[in-house]
């Protein structure tokens, strides 16, 4: 079964529905520049509901280590994305202090970005195939060309992102066969305000394409 992470989840009511419809990963940007940032006292209120079935992503933007362990502190998430600069070596080093699982994003523009992606292994748990930067560092709601994974040999867990919509979903798994799939704006009705039947939709879609 595909993982669902649904991202830039901002309150209660939408956060829920990601529950119930069937998502594995829930994420909560903390990143001020984001419409979709949540305080980090938002995001400890949310956290409760979170059950442990349910991973939580912490999604920052090259924080310093001090901000960063006070996000930990407070969130306690299962998953800490890194969506910015963030060299193997910070991570690999966050990943041994607090002993939580990492991502590493990668904007996808070019097949060298794609061999690039290598220096990762060991450091990072999972990593998560995105559009490049655009306004955000994340969460711009465009694909990348997927044609770019075909043929590519996973050789550590990843996962796909970027202008995944209920509508594209099914054929985004069918060609690149990702174990995971990552949503944030294409379940939007506005930047930032998520739409609990898109969210819906977008799983019921995920597992149509498991079932095909
Ligand atoms: O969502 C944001 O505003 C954001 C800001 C800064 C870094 C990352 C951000 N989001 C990450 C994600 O939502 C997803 O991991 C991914 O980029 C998919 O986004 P989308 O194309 O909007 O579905």
């Amino acid at each position: 079964m595909t993982d669902i992470k649904i991202c830039g989840l901002s309150t209660p009511e939408t956060l829920d529905a990601a529950v119930d419809a069937g998502a594995t990963h829930v994420g909560f940007v903390h990143y001020e520049k984001s419409p979709r940032h949540v305080s980090l006292e938002q995001a400890a209120k949310l956290r409760r509901r979170v059950p442990e079935s349910v991973k939580l992503v912490l999604v920052q933007v090259a924080m310093q280590p001090e901000p960063l362990a006070r996000a930990y502190e407070a969130i306690r998430p299962d998953v800490i994305q890194f969506h910015g600069s963030e060299t193997p070596e910070w991570i690999r080093l966050v990943r041994d202090t607090v002993k939580v699982e990492s991502w590493r994003s990668i904007g996808l523009r070019s097949a060298e970005t794609l061999d690039n992606a290598k220096k990762f292994e060991g450091a990072a748990d999972r990593l998560l195939f995105d559009a490049p930067a655009k306004a955000l560092p994340g969460g711009n709601g465009v694909s990348f060309q997927w044609s770019l994974l075909d043929g590519w040999e996973p050789f550590m867990p990843w996962a796909l992102a970027g202008g995944l919509t209920p509508d594209n979903v099914g054929e985004a798994i069918a060609r690149t066969g990702a174990p995971l799939v990552d949503a944030s704006s294409g379940l939007e009705t506005e930047p930032g305000v998520k739409d609990i039947e898109r969210i819906k939709a977008f799983c019921e879609a995920v597992r149509a394409a498991d079932a095909a």
